[in-house]
């Protein structure tokens, strides 16, 4: 199927791409729970009925509700399913892998020639940081708190932790001098650390140099960051996992 709107749940926030010459050309981050907001968009959008739209999800109660929405305006919902993304995976529970780091594998997949090897970090909820190797086979990645749950997490758990908004990595700022900075520096160096180092240990994989992809809501938070492995190329596209749900609407019948 063709969609309209491409559409990827997440934990914190559900993005919307609209799709317009088979591409997608607009990005909203919308919340995951409020159709008056959705409803929104729509207007902003000047998008009427009846829609197509294809979604991917790691949230089901939010597609359950976004779902219920659109098909209550008259619209057709195509839900992408593990089997209608075509990246061999080479891991234990294919099923179980969270639909969006597939899909950001598919879409690097076809941004990069033939027989490189990929790595792909979302920075979201969670950080995942993915491996596809020469071949275009999924081997699986890592995954660990995202910069906003460390924030929450670090107030949530502590009696004197104000609750801070993360900030990109300045690699100028060893030293955070006040407990504002210190959390910031806490969590610019969490992401990045771990990060760098999956990236280092993942280009050992392959004699050829990994091209590496970062997205998802907090990307820019990387952003001009170095890493310390030899890269073919940083690409930072936020658009990465709709156009996956675009890539993978097409075997939707
Ligand atoms: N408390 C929060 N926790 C997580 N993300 C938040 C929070 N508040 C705002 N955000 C925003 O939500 C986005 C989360 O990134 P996104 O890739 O959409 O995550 P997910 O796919 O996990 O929903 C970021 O752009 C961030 O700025
Ligand atoms: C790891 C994730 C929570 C990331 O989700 P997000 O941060 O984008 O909301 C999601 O991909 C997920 O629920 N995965 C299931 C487990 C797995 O991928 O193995």
């Amino acid at each position: 199927m063709t969609p309209d709107v491409v559409v990827d749940i997440g934990n914190t926030r559900l993005k919307w791409g609209r799709c317009l010459g088979g591409a997608v050309t607009e990005l909203a981050s919308l919340a995951g729970d409020r159709p008056d907001e959705w409803d929104a968009q729509l207007a902003k959008w000047e998008l009427g009925a009846p829609l197509n739209w294809a979604v991917a999800s790691v949230q089901p109660e939010w597609q359950q509700q976004f779902t219920r929405w659109a098909e209550s305006r008259g619209d057709r919902v195509a839900a992408i399913a593990h089997a209608h993304v075509p990246v061999p995976t080479d891991v234990t529970e294919r099923e179980r892998v969270g639909i969006d780091r597939l899909l950001n594998a598919l879409a690097a997949l076809v941004r990069v020639p033939a027989g490189w090897p990929l790595i792909v970090i979302g920075v979201g909820t969670a950080v995942t940081v993915d491996y596809v190797d020469p071949a275009g086979v999924f081997r699986g990645g890592a995954i660990l708190p995202g910069p906003w749950m460390m924030a929450h997490a670090l107030h949530e758990f502590t009696a004197k932790l104000p609750l801070v908004e993360p900030q990109p990595f300045d690699p100028d700022r060893p030293i955070g001098r006040n407990t504002r900075e210190a959390i910031e520096l806490g969590i610019q160096s969490a992401v990045f650390g771990a990060a760098d180092t999956l990236v280092w240990n993942m280009s050992q994989l392959s004699d050829l140099k990994p091209v590496l992809f970062v997205t998802g809501g907090g990307a820019d938070l990387l952003r001009g960051v170095g890493f310390t492995a030899d890269l073919e190329g940083a690409i930072y596209d936020p658009l990465l996992t709709l156009d996956g749900v675009r890539l993978a609407a097409e075997s939707v019948t």
